[in-house]
């Protein structure tokens, strides 16, 4: 890891969180995408977030990157507000934070060189020296996500869907940024290559030390690679806690559905299941339900819930939830014992396994 990557970005306190984010609003229009975030992640934590496809999760993803200009509340990175920045006072911000998308064929340019492709954030930045020490960096880079180095003589339509991810995240990494956003990474790939592109993402996490805000509806990718856990309902956070904490005791009967779904590996069976406990698909992000916003699918809503908007809080034993149901001690129902055949039976099911998070 190199020593200038903290210092002279304009990140004030090394030891402030990588990135604060306090009541982020992004409205597209009528449509409420995120409503009012609050997280932060320290250096070096993995923060998985996670919920239903359009809970807000990219919305989220975007507005920390800065492709999306917040409708309200405060984005900060290293300590510094960087919301109201416009582009040139972003610039020493910028290799602060990468962002890899999920799909690799669109997210880079058809048509430059991957070595170019790879040397641009240094480029833009004003960095990596001469084109022999740029060819270097890319070389390096290329090599530590298990390239070789003759790739950056090559288009990334020349690629498979595994390998452009790789140079997506080379890419991203060049910089040497104290976060990456991770926006569902390995979602798009072919399903044989899922896990080795999840794996070089953990070692090189492991190894660089980056933060990461690993976007994605895959439970088990969450339980290999993140340390903390926020889980996002219709634009709002509903849940946090540290990995062990939401997987062996989730508090809120959203998160509880979610993890009962949790050890299929198949997106589409992982619907199934979830929607034996939920229902319906999520609401309208146009007219989010009253009070708690997910009082609409709970098996366990009672009167309050369709009226009283539920805070997120901090509840004993860790971690944070926003229910009217959990105590402050942070005990309270569990879906899963509310609603029969909400779980998969063991005995039956070929992807079930026993790790934390599969309801044995
Ligand atoms: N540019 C946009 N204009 C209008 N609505 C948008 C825009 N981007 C996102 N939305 C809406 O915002 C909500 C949140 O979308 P977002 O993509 O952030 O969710 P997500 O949880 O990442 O879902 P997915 O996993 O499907 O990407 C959705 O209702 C979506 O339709």
């Amino acid at each position: 890891m190199s020593t200038d990557t903290a210092t002279d970005a304009g990140a004030a306190d090394p030891g402030a969180p990588v990135l604060e984010l306090e009541d982020l609003v992004m409205h597209f229009g009528p449509v409420r995408a995120v409503d009012g975030v609050s997280l932060s992640i320290a250096p070096g934590r993995v923060t998985a977030l996670v919920g239903e496809s359009g809970s807000g999760k990219s919305t989220v993803g975007r507005c920390v990157v800065r492709l999306l200009s917040p409708t309200s509340g405060t984005v900060r990175l290293g300590g510094t507000d960087v919301t109201g920045l416009g582009r040139r006072a972003m610039r020493p911000h910028r290799r602060e934070v990468s962002i890899v998308f999920q799909d690799p064929a669109g997210s880079l340019d058809p048509r430059m060189l991957v070595g170019d492709v790879v040397a641009e954030p240094l480029r833009l930045q004003g960095r990596g020296g001469g084109r022999a020490e740029r060819e270097r960096r890319v070389a390096e880079q290329l090599e530590r996500v298990g390239l070789d180095r003759s790739v950056a003589q090559r288009y990334p339509h020349e690629l498979s869907g595994g390998q452009r991810q790789r140079v997506s995240l080379a890419r991203a990494l060049v910089s040497e940024p104290r976060l990456l956003v991770a926006d569902e990474p390995t979602s798009a790939l072919d399903v044989s290559v899922q896990a080795s592109v999840l794996n070089l993402l953990a070692d090189l996490q492991r190894d660089i030390g980056f933060a990461c805000l690993f976007i994605t509806h895959d439970l088990s990718a969450v339980e290999y690679l993140a340390d903390d856990i926020a889980v996002l309902y219709l634009g709002q956070v509903v849940e946090t806690g540290t990995r062990e904490e939401v997987f062996a005791r989730p508090r809120h009967p959203y998160t509880q559905a979610l993890l009962a779904a949790a050890p299929v590996a198949d997106p589409v069976r992982q619907r199934e299941r979830t929607r034996v406990l939920l229902g319906d698909d999520l609401p309208s992000a146009i007219d989010p339900p009253s009070g708690c916003r997910f009082h609409t699918r709970c098996p366990l809503a009672v009167d309050r819930c369709a009226t009283e908007e539920p805070v997120l809080r901090t509840v004993g034993g860790g971690g944070s939830v926003a229910c009217h149901l959990v105590d402050d001690d942070g005990s309270g129902p569990d879906v899963r014992d509310a609603t029969p055949g909400a779980t998969p039976d063991a005995t039956t099911d070929p992807d079930h396994d026993d790790r934390p998070g599969s309801p044995a």
